[in-house]
Parts: C-alpha cells; structure tokens; sequence
C-alpha cells in the first residue's frame, strides 16, 4: 500500500515512560477523530489536538510506495548507530496506515517499534511499545498495551474505569492549552498513586 507521510524526524521521546528517549519519529498524515482543519475543531470528536496532520509537506514527509521505502528513510535518519533502534510511530491516526509490511520492514533493520494511538482502531500485531491516549466520548477498542497515556482534565473520563483495563503503566499529561491542566494533572497523581505526571518535554525544551 501507499503510506501518506506528513513528517519524519530525528528527536528524542518528549512523553510517557520512554521520555528522553533517541528516537525517530514517523508521524502518518490523517485521523479519524478530527480532519485536521481548525474549523472543524469545536464539532471533531477530539478537539484538543495539538499537531499538524494534514497532508504530506512536512519534513521528510510524502507518499512511499512500499514499506521498504519507508523504512529506508527511518534507518537514513537515524544514521549508522546499531544499538537501541527506536521509531515512534504516530500521526494523525497510526493505525490507520501501520501494517504488517511496515513493521516488518522496520523489525528487519533493527528497529523497535513504538506507537501512539488513539485506541478507537485494534493495534496491529508485533508492535513493541503501544501506547493509548484515550478520547473522551470514543469507543476505545484497544484496552491493553504497554501504557496508557491519558491527556488531563478530559470532561467524560473516568480515572477509576480506565484502571480497570490491561496497561502496566498509567500516565496522566497535561492538555496544553487550557489554564489549570498542571494543577489538575498533579492532582489526578496526588490522589491516584498508580498514575505517573507525563509532562511534553519536548516542549519544554524547544526539541520537535
Ligand atoms: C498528536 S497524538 C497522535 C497519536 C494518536 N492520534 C493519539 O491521539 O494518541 C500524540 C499524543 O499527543 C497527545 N496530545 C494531543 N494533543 C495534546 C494536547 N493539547 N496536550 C497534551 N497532549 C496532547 C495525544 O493524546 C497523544 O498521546
Ligand atoms: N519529541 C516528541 N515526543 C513526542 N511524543 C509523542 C509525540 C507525538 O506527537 O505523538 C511527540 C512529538 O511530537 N515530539
Ligand atoms: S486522535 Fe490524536 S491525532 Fe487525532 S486529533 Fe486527537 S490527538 Fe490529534
Ligand atoms: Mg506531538
């Protein structure tokens, strides 16, 4: 199949227990949950979106052909080191373009495969580190996984009830943009010993 990719970059993991992370990051355009277009924010069924998704003009982005192209261009940018192979999958939706060609191609150069989704989608099989961001209103299919990510405060979302699925790590990060999310998140992990404060930290200090 075509894979249609917005963006691809060397960085390191700014979120979740692999932060600090050397890695690369293959960010697939199109979600399933917003179109990407800011007037159709206050009406998607994920509003707090903060990435550009949208076609295929990014860094390194653009239309591969096969898995195999698409994998030469992860290894080219990770460059010659062979220890500790890591991609990030993510998007947009990954799951709506990570097949079984893909993480093949990424496996046969050494790579570890790491995936951010948003959980409405069954993740593909032989991904090495999934994690699961779950949306407030969304039927979220995939309810195991390495780590479970939740972006906070989400009106809609029950802590307690996402304790109950099958994810031996629980993260609660900060939504950027509304005042007051910091406060809540510390709140959430005060009160919540089982949750961990994943802040973007990236963005803290100016990485991609
Ligand atoms: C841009 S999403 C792409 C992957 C996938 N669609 C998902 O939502 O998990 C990557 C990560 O950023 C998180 N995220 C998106 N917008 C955010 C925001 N405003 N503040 C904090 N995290 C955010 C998502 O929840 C997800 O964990
Ligand atoms: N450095 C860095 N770490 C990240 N972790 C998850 C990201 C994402 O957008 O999926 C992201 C990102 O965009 N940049
Ligand atoms: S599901 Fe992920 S990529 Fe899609 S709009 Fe929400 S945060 Fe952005
Ligand atoms: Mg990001």
């Amino acid at each position: 199949m075509t894979y249609a990719v917005k963006e691809c970059f060397l960085t390191l993991q700014g979120e979740g227990v692999q932060t600090g992370s050397r890695a690369v990051f293959l960010r697939f355009a199109g979600c399933n949950l917003w179109s990407g277009r800011e007037a159709d924010r206050a009406s998607a069924q994920c509003r707090f979106c903060d990435t550009d998704f949208v076609g295929t003009n990014g860094v390194n982005g653009g239309k591969f052909a096969t898995a195999d192209a698409l994998a030469d261009q992860v290894e080219a940018l990770w460059g010659e080191k062979l220890d500790r192979r890591l991609v990030v999958v993510t998007g947009g939706e990954p799951m709506l373009q990570l097949d079984a060609a893909l993480v093949d191609a990424l496996h046969a150069k050494g790579f570890r495969i790491a995936v951010e989704s948003n959980g409405t989608l069954p993740a593909t099989a032989g991904i090495d580190w999934l994690c699961i961001s779950p949306k407030a209103g969304t039927d979220v299919v995939q309810r195991a996984g390495d780590e479970l990510k939740l972006v906070w405060p989400q009106e809609g979302i029950d802590p307690a009830e996402l304790e109950g699925w099958d994810f031996p790590n629980l993260l609660v990060q900060p939504m950027d943009g509304p005042a007051g999310s910091v406060e809540a998140s510390i709140s959430l992990a005060m009160e919540r010993p089982r949750w961990r404060l994943s802040l973007q930290a990236h963005k803290v200090v100016g990485l991609a």
